[in-house]
């Protein structure tokens, strides 16, 4: 009798086990779906494991009722890594799984169902010069810049359907099925290749003769050229019919970023990989990828999970950004995982920033990682020169300087573009009472709501809860109620009023909410001449910006004082890259920084010295303070609508004697105690060593699923934790 052991989407650390129908109709293997009675539900469920045995009566063990594939939905490889991933980040398994799979298959949908259709342009559109209708000319001008792209991914630029049949009707760009079997046996046409500078040469050559796995650490400052060393370091893995996975930042997956890619291989099958796509073309990708009819995938953290028939390398662009760590369910990271599947496929690994987390630093450091250094811009020779603004007595207007008034205006003057950075979007933090100091608090969370002028609301950035400022203070009953501190909203309407004649474009999380409105910002940007550009750390990462000069950084001392101890590395990373938005092209950049602390020796070392230098004395200090990567690290957040319950779960465990080889602190409140009407509460969990923190967290997974208390609060563990809030 043959048994099954399956793994269904539960929240239990646990594997069922089925029998299988006998006789079999086909070979069962391991990755294939099955469809089973749960707890007198349907459910659709992998087999992870066959064997001969059960733990359990082999006599009550239900059958199961279905197998839905004729071969595995998840291939070995896959499966090993989702197993390892699911152990190292305590969840389980079950869950583990669904969260890979694309959500057709989690239903247990044929794999094979759906297409994706693509537009190109026509000869005719190639050589038609100008459109009356200006939606209708932006369109040729995307398709000009991309290539042959899905036509999904046209709709979320913003086009419209009517735009693109009436395109069709004429004759200027033709829609098609796209499945590309034959890429490899075509030769590799390459476009524009640049000619590499020796950094960038010797990089490339040692990635190209690395045969087997290996991690790179590309450090390389901001408009170093890293690009240009992925795409030249890409041909050879392309050239050997090998497939190539390239990870980015969120925000880092602009249209600007994958044009660079398909311009470059013109005749290579790209796709990419993010949250916006439709569940027909998440499953068509996946198909594509793993049959290897898809040459490079260019995606957000999830692509890890994306099978491949023959991947051949896999890089990590600006390595250091906290969105390649998901931050809830399953809290793995993507740079950890790509390192594991790399060295299962035996393939190399790149990592690049110019800000690398200390952590890769470390391994860079102790020579586990290959260090390959840009340490010059490729486009000038100039670097940019920084400047500690005092802001202890100065007069400023909307949180900028007098001086930095001043310099916009210079850099204006000079056609020049120039960016004011600051990390908080809104109009202002919260709303004040002038009379009694009343703060306009979000009434479910412990933190204010902040004050969105335009549309005339409050709003909780935690909870998203949104309601009218009030007009008379719900404490004293005056009339004074006005905005304190600032926003994004706030800088760009005193800027207006500064520079009546001047462009601005806010970029932030709100002013890009509407479909295709970043791009469209983006591309105004690229046009010359005099303009601002306001905006949160979306403006900070990865965009090349060729006219601007001057960078301006209005809230440096936020970062400056924090109980998190990795606040100084992020607050370093964080002003190294809106710096490095600046310079790029031809003219050296100028960076002003506002702060209250000039003399702060954070600040004297990344202006003095760079990040490379600040991380390395970063991490001298944290050797010092036995802070991660010296130490392994775990977050036990529990949370509930009574704090006396969390509190006490969490006591109870606290074991009375200290435990050998692990630190336990707390319990103590999350920086942020309430979140939507419950107390979040935390034990944070160190070890020296990482098998000793593995097997304690393990102990501690099997007590909890015997605890009644456990099931009254919501607990979850997040291993190697980076945001501590
Ligand atoms: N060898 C080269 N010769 C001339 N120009 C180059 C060369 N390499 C790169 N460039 C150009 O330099 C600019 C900056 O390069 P790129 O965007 O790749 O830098 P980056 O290191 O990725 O920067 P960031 O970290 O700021 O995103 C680009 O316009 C690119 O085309
Ligand atoms: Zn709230």
């Amino acid at each position: 009798m043959k048994i099954v052991a399956v793994a269904l989407k539960v929240p239990l650390h646990k594997t069922f086990d089925y029998l299988l129908p006998d006789p079999l109709p086909f070979s069962v293997k391991l990755g294939m779906r099955v469809e089973v009675n749960f707890a007198r539900q349907k459910k659709v469920g992998i087999i992870v494991e066959i064997k001969n045995d059960s733990d359990f009566d082999i006599k009550k063990l239900k059958k199961i009722d279905n197998i839905l594939d004729l071969n595995p939905i998840l291939q070995p490889d896959l499966l090993v890594l989702l197993k390892f991933a699911a152990k190292y980040y305590c969840y389980p398994l079950g869950e583990t799984l669904q969260i890979a799979l694309p959500k057709l298959l989690r239903q247990g949908k044929s794999p094979d169902k759906t297409s994706i259709s693509y537009l190109e342009l026509t000869e005719q559109g190639l050589t038609s010069k100008s459109l009356k209708g200006k939606k209708q000319q932006a369109l040729l001008e995307q398709l000009k810049g991309s290539g042959k792209t899905p036509v999904t991914e046209l709709k979320a630029l913003g086009f419209a359907s009517q735009t693109l049949k009436s395109l069709i009707k004429n004759n200027l760009i033709r829609e098609f099925i796209e499945f590309d079997e034959q890429w490899q046996s075509r030769e590799l046409t390459v476009n524009n290749r640049l000619k590499l500078n020796d950094e960038q040469a010797i990089a490339c050559a040692a990635i190209n003769q690395n045969d087997g796995y290996k991690t790179f650490l590309l450090e390389g400052i901001t408009g170093s050229g890293k690009t240009e060393v992925y795409l030249q370091a890409l041909e050879n893995t392309l050239k050997h019919g090998q497939q190539a996975l390239v990870l980015v930042p969120e925000i880092g997956l602009t249209p600007q970023t994958v044009n660079r890619f398909r311009r470059r291989f013109p005749d290579t099958p790209i796709m990419l990989w993010h949250s916006a796509l439709t569940d027909n073309e998440r499953l068509q990708t996946w198909r594509f990828c793993e049959k290897g009819s898809c040459a490079i995938v260019i995606g957000t953290r999830s692509a890890i999970f994306i099978p491949f028939a023959k991947l051949g390398m896999i890089i990590v662009d600006e390595e250091h950004d906290a969105s390649f760590k998901q931050q809830d369910t399953l809290r793995y990271h993507a740079r950890d995982l790509a390192s594991f599947r790399a060295n299962q496929l035996q393939i190399p690994l790149i990592l690049g920033s110019a800000t690398p987390a200390l952590e890769t630093l470390h391994k860079a450091l102790i020579n586990k990682y290959q260090l390959l250094t840009l340490s010059k811009r490729a486009q000038t020779t100039t670097d940019n020169q920084y400047f500690l603004i005092d802001m202890k007595g100065q007069e400023e207007h909307a949180g900028i300087a007098e001086a930095s008034i001043g310099a916009i205006n210079q850099h204006l003057k000079k056609q020049k573009q120039v960016m004011v950075f600051l990390n908080r979007r809104g109009f202002s933090p919260t709303l004040i009472c002038h009379e009694c100091g009343w703060l306009s608090h979000c009434g479910r969370c412990s933190t204010n709501a902040t004050y969105h002028k335009s549309m005339q609301s409050l709003i909780c950035h935690h909870c998203g809860e949104q309601k009218p400022p009030p007009h008379q203070c719900p404490d004293c009953g005056s009339t004074q109620i006005v905005p304190a501190g600032k926003g994004t909203e706030q800088i760009e309407e005193f800027l207006h009023e500064q520079f009546p004649d001047i462009p601005i474009n806010r970029i932030d999380r709100e002013t890009t909410r509407k479909k295709g409105s970043l791009e469209q910002a983006l591309s105004e940007i690229n046009t010359p001449g005099p303009r601002i550009l306001v905006g949160t750390q979306m403006l900070a990462k990865g965009h090349h910006f060729p006219d601007v000069t001057l960078v301006i950084i209005l809230d440096v001392d936020s970062g400056l004082y924090s109980c998190d101890f990795r606040a100084t590395e992020h607050l370093a990373q964080l002003i190294t890259q809106v710096s490095g938005r600046a310079g790029r092209s031809g003219e050296a950049g100028q960076i002003l920084l506002q702060t209250h602390f000039p003399e702060h020796p954070l600040l004297q070392d990344l202006i003095n010295n760079g990040y490379q230098d600040f991380a390395r004395y970063a991490l001298s200090e944290r050797e010092i303070t036995d802070f991660p990567p010296y130490s392994s690290m775990a977050l036990f957040r529990a949370e509930a609508h009574s704090m006396q319950l969390v509190t006490s779960f969490l006591n109870l465990l606290i074991p009375e004697q200290p435990l050998h080889g692990i630190q336990l602190l707390g319990p103590i409140p999350a920086p942020l105690e309430k979140i939507a009407g419950k107390y979040r509460y935390q034990i944070h969990i160190q070890s020296n060593n990482r098998a000793t923190l593995h097997q304690y967290i393990s102990q501690l997974v099997d007590y909890l699923s015997t605890s009644k208390l456990a099931t009254k609060v919501k607990w979850s563990l997040d291993i190697d934790p980076i945001d501590m809030a």
